[in-house]
């Protein structure tokens, strides 16, 4: 008998059962996992590095806090967190084992391994108790989610009162030449960067479709506050090409 109420979802363009999503996302990220760190370079032209101090200058990191980084793959944001904060502690938790691999090699490069702990699990389903975060990031990762108000729910109960989120991601830029010049960058010139760098070209395809199908700026801001936070604020990164969302848990 068919069961008609399997809900679907959306994994780039393709619109797929809710349960299928989370295997396809762990496949692409299992597969550029090695890839990873370069390919992000060579996609934006370094400027996710710039992206990602901006999301550190609003943050403003404070010494001794405890760092949750959900979707954190390889840490880039846990290793910048740290650098900013002395005696501060990051769990990197991400679903997918090798991006972690590649992080913890790098915490051992770096010399910071004793500052963090790496966690494999699901954004919706935090393996964490109730109020025991400082601080929730996640960047580049919320759109990957299946159920993006889940993990925001998520991301409220395991944040103490007080407690702050932050979410990076790709997001809609308000003028809609620019939106269209920059689809034309992301459609024709990054999944050939994939193949020719990862030998990937499906894996990138995916990651530009999934960022034209993540909310704007408003709406998912929207999304934040019925998650219970407050105070809720984002701003714009490289005309919005980018954005940071911003929110309290009071
Ligand atoms: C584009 S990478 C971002 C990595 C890192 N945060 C950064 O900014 O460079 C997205 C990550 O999200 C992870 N991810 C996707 N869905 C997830 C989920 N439901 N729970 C935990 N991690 C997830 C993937 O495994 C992948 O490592």
């Amino acid at each position: 008998m068919t069961d008609n109420s399997a809900k679907t979802t959306h994994f780039g363009f393709q619109t797929v059962a809710e349960e299928e999503k989370a295997g396809m996302v762990h496949g692409v990220f299992t597969r550029v996992a090695s890839k990873y760190d370069v390919m992000n370079d060579l996609m934006s032209g370094g400027v996710h590095r710039v992206w990602k101090d901006a999301m550190m200058d609003w943050l403003a990191p404070r010494p001794g806090q405890k760092l949750l980084d959900v979707a954190g793959g390889t840490g880039d944001i846990s290793f910048r967190f740290l650098k900013r904060a002395p005696g501060a502690h990051a769990t990197v938790l991400d679903m997918t084992e090798s991006m972690l691999v590649e992080g913890r090699q790098r915490a051992e490069a770096e010399s910071m391994a004793d500052s963090l702990d790496w966690v494999v699990g699901d954004a919706m389903a935090l393996p964490f108790a109730d109020n025991t975060f400082d601080v929730y990031t996640i960047s580049f990762g919320i759109r990957n989610v299946t159920r993006i108000a889940d993990a925001l729910r998520e991301a409220y109960r395991v944040l103490r009162p007080g407690g702050r989120l932050m979410v990076l991601e790709f997001s809609q830029l308000p003028n809609p030449l620019m939106q269209w010049a920059y689809d034309r960058y992301s459609f024709n010139v990054i999944p050939v960067m994939g193949q020719i760098v990862a030998n990937d070209r499906d894996s990138y395809q995916y990651l530009v479709e999934s960022i034209r199908k993540f909310p704007d700026q408003e709406s998912f801001a929207q999304m934040i506050r019925e998650a219970g936070f407050e105070q809720v604020k984002y701003r714009n990164l490289t005309l919005g090409v980018a954005a940071l969302h911003s929110g309290w848990k009071l």
